[in-house]
């Protein structure tokens, strides 16, 4: 094994938004060298490294989606992870793999003991068919209440993942294209608030969201979600009807938040995650409306020492098992 050797796969996009030369400087300070994985050529040739660190959510979206290229490099990065299982990888891919697929990212957050804290994952369901009919059935058996937001079923890796509309009445049911999820709207007076998991560490932030939508005979609303809910985002959607300014609004629990951090990170069993979470109108419950692998981070104090904090902290738990299986045998 290579000590102090951390390689890392993100895309040039991110390395940009977080300034990761940074990243590279606090490594150094601590001793570790820190390399950019070349996807392209043989990763054994590329020097011995003990953490490999990444976001290959657009590969493996595109790999499921029969890319061949991006098929060929998933199954060699899982063929390098399986010969070196003394690799920390931040996260591992099966656990990257539930977060693309939103149906079963919303079920895992429901099989959760959140609700013991008034936490829930608005109801929800998976439309596969394209008929009304069936549709109509699919709304009712899951509860799933109008308005909705219709959702692809793709969590990440592409434009279409963060395509949404919302649905007011069964008359516009022919909107949500499958395979989506339908997923109940949760007023909360356009406040929306991220969780950002870096370890046992986490920090949230405020930021805008959608105003309140009631059942009506309005025609479907059609958005990217990154126009609503970034942080400089001043989307007419977010605009409050003059009537729901009067409604109380409440501010998060840091206890109740901290729970929710703390039980998402083991559910997903995953280090680097988003939460995003609105506190519901009038009953003042927090919906969990979605969760991202390795968010943004925009606002995180320290992001970087938190990142080799965890990296540390992965790596001291890694020796401590390679000792235990040493002193066993
Ligand atoms: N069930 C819901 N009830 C109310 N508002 C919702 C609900 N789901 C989503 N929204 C609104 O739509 C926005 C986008 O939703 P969501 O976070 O699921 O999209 P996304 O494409 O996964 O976004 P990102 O990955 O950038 O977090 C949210 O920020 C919130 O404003
Ligand atoms: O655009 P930002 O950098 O802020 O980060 C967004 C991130 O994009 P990037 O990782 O490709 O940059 C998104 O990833 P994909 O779904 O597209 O994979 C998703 O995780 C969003 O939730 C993040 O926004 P945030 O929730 O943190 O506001
Ligand atoms: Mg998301």
């Amino acid at each position: 094994m290579t000590p102090n050797r951390i390689a890392y796969w993100v895309s040039e996009k991110k390395m940009k938004k977080l300034n990761w030369f940074e990243f590279e400087g606090v490594c150094n300070n601590f001793g570790y060298e820190l390399f950019k994985l070349d996807l392209e050529s043989d990763l054994e040739s590329q020097g011995g490294f003990n953490v490999l660190l990444h976001k290959l959510t657009d590969t493996i979206a595109l790999a499921n989606n029969g890319d061949e290229k991006c098929s060929n490099t998933i199954r060699l990065i899982e063929t390098y992870i399986s010969r070196h299982p003394e690799l920390v990888v931040i996260d591992p891919i099966p656990n990257v793999r539930q977060l693309l697929d939103r149906y079963m990212a919303y079920s895992i957050i429901a099989a959760t003991d959140l609700y013991k804290y008034d936490v829930f994952t608005p109801t929800f369901c998976e439309i596969v068919t394209n008929s009304k009919e069936e549709t109509e059935v699919q709304l009712k058996n899951h509860n799933v209440r109008f308005p909705f937001i219709c959702k692809h079923v793709l969590g990440h890796g592409s434009k279409q993942a963060h395509e949404m509309v919302i649905v007011f009445n069964k008359d516009s049911l022919d909107a949500c294209k499958s395979p989506c999820v339908v997923q109940t709207f949760i007023n909360h007076n356009a406040t929306l608030y991220k969780i950002f998991i870096v370890g046992e560490q986490y920090y949230y932030i405020e930021r805008p969201s959608l105003k309140n939508f009631y059942p009506c005979n309005e025609k479907p609303i059609f958005f990217y979600s990154s126009d609503v809910s970034k942080a400089d985002s001043t989307s007419s959607l977010s605009v409050l009807d003059k009537e729901d300014e009067v409604i109380r609004r409440s501010s998060p629990d840091p206890n109740i938040m901290g729970k929710i951090a703390s039980t998402i990170r083991k559910a997903f069993n995953m280090d680097l995650l988003g939460i995003d979470v609105v506190i519901e109108n009038f009953t003042g419950k927090y919906a969990i409306i979605d969760v991202n692998a390795y968010p943004g981070y925009d606002g995180f104090p320290n992001f970087f020492y938190a990142l080799l904090e965890l990296i540390k902290e992965k790596e001291a738990k890694r020796d401590l098992k390679i000792k235990s299986v040493i002193d066993r045998n």
